[in-house]
């Protein structure tokens, strides 16, 4: 599937998108910032994720002639075209130039901080909104997952299984990156390891030992094939007699000068068969074989099998990590910050809600982090045009009760970082490697509590005070003037 199209989108964006062209606001300047709004997993932390599709996808944002084909044959309710040509022409010549900034990958983030800002002409910096959303949304969420297995699983490699049960090709290719961004040492997705240059692994599965008489000679036929490659999945019968037969074939590999890799575990009590695997193989001459377990993981399970001691090196997590699991989707949105009026002035705009936790935050947005002692210590969303206070005092987001100041010694970073000026890409997009040593750097730096996974302190992030103050001023002129 070629997803690399404008065409990647909601219809109500083209619909909104030919309005804008007709009553000439197309190419009025807004500014949107792309945001969540609740922490995924009940965790106290997220690790944003999915900027370099994003890019990718942004520099071959055209309209190609098959498109426009396409959208001319779409019918409005009444059986004529949806779309004038005027407006198909339009499209035709449209050429990518907002600005965005980012927050790099790899980065902690938190509710309503923008993760991307959008900076252009009202048409193009809405019309990219849903394919933004698709990808960040995705990325961040299995990024953030794959960074609480890997905390679980305590500097141990983590194995991504998940291609056979995540959310399609597609779905695979990118969650697969985004487990590698969390932390994750390899993935068993061939196209992901070719496409992203992911380190691939694998072992081998119960159908092997079965298309064999005996799970010696499984072991023994799969030693002559690959050597080099030698972990034996042992649960297909017996595990501990799985585990007997994966020794006498690793003396036979030694003999021939090959070492076994390790063992796998896929079924049972994997807390006392490891540490019972660990015993026969320790008793045969093999302390630096191995062990990965396998078997419906996540990071829940992952840290009670460390409680109970569990002798496993290696974990193999699929299903649970590339879907999300207990969470089927990050809820992040696209908001309108602020739009440019006829005399150049910027003029900040909120949506309102019955719940306060949906009210968005207005202005040209930028997030900074206040850092003390090598422990992140606060973010402030502030107004870029109003500028930040030296004294900065944060508004809990929601609870208009809480704010806190931050010491004035702590140092500062601004988070979103250029990345497009006027349609030309000004960043230059790290590797993958490298994305996962920042976001592994940027864990070290957050407080144990704010790690855990059961009911974790929440980090201080929200509004810098004045923009807040702005914020109830604009509530209280909407809700009289519209
Ligand atoms: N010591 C343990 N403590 C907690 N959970 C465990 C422990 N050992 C295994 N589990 C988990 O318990 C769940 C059930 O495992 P079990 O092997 O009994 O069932 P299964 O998945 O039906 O086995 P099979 O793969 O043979 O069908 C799995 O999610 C597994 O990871
Ligand atoms: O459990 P996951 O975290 O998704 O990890 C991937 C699983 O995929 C394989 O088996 P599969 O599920 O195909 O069959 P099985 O359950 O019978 O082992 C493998 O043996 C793992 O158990
Ligand atoms: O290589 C493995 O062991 C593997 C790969 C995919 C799914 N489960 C296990």
């Amino acid at each position: 599937m070629n997803s690399n199209t404008p065409l990647l989108t909601d219809l109500y964006q083209l619909t909104m998108a030919a309005g804008y062209w007709k009553c000439g606001k197309a190419e009025q300047e807004a500014v949107f910032h792309l945001f969540f709004r609740r922490l995924p997993f009940a965790g106290g932390y997220a690790v944003a994720a999915g900027l370099g599709d994003v890019v990718a996808w942004l520099q071959g944002f055209r309209f190609e002639a098959s498109d426009l084909e396409y959208l001319a044959t779409l019918p409005g309710r009444d059986g004529k075209p949806l779309f004038c040509q005027g407006f198909l022409d339009y499209l035709a010549q449209m050429k990518w130039q907002c600005d965005v900034d980012a927050i790099p990958e790899g980065t902690v983030v938190f509710p309503h901080e923008p993760l991307i800002r959008v900076k252009g002409p009202l048409i193009q910096a809405q019309l990219i909104e849903t394919a933004l959303l698709n990808i960040v949304n995705f990325q961040t969420l299995i990024a953030t997952k794959a960074a609480r297995v890997c905390l679980a699983a305590q500097g141990e490699p983590v194995l991504e299984f998940g291609l056979r049960r995540a959310q399609g090709p597609d779905g695979a290719v990118m969650a697969s990156r985004a487990a590698f961004i969390g932390g994750c040492a390899s993935t068993s997705n061939v196209l992901a390891g070719k496409i992203h240059g992911i380190p691939v692994r694998g072992t081998h599965a119960h159908s092997w030992v079965m298309s064999f008489e005996t799970e010696l000679e499984a072991f023994a036929a799969y030693a002559e094939a690959m050597p080099n490659n030698c972990v034996f999945l042992v649960d297909t019968y017996d595990t501990l007699d799985g585990v007997r037969h994966a020794v006498e074939i690793g003396q036979r590999l030694r003999e021939q000068g090959h070492e076994m890799a390790g063992i796998r575990l896929d079924s049972g009590d994997l807390a006392w068969l490891s540490v019972e695997a660990r015993r026969l193989l320790d008793a045969a001459g093999f302390p630096d074989a191995f062990i990965v377990a396998s078997n419906d993981l996540d990071e829940h399970l992952i840290e009670s099998l460390k409680h109970q001691e569990a002798k496993v090196n290696v974990w193999g997590v699929g299903t649970r990590l590339v879907t999300g699991g207990e969470q089927a989707a990050l809820g992040g949105v696209y908001k309108l910050g602020a739009i440019r009026n006829a005399q150049g002035v910027w003029e900040p705009k909120i949506k309102l809600s019955e719940q306060a936790i949906k009210v968005s935050n207005p202005g040209i947005q930028q997030v900074r982090r206040y850092m003390l002692n090598g422990e992140f210590r606060g973010d402030a969303i502030y107004d870029e045009e109003a500028g930040c206070p030296e004294v900065v005092e944060i508004q809990h987001p929601v609870d208009p009760q809480r704010s806190k100041s931050i010491p004035e010694e702590a140092s500062h970073e601004d988070l979103l970082k250029p990345v497009f000026r006027n349609g030309k890409r000004v960043m230059d997009l790290p590797t993958l490697p490298q994305i996962q040593a920042h976001c592994r750097e940027q864990l070290t730096h957050l407080h144990p509590t704010i790690k855990r996974l059961l009911n974790p302190h929440s980090y201080t992030a929200g509004v810098e005070r004045s923009l807040h103050e702005r914020k109830l001023a604009m509530i209280a002129t909407a809700k009289t003037h519209h």
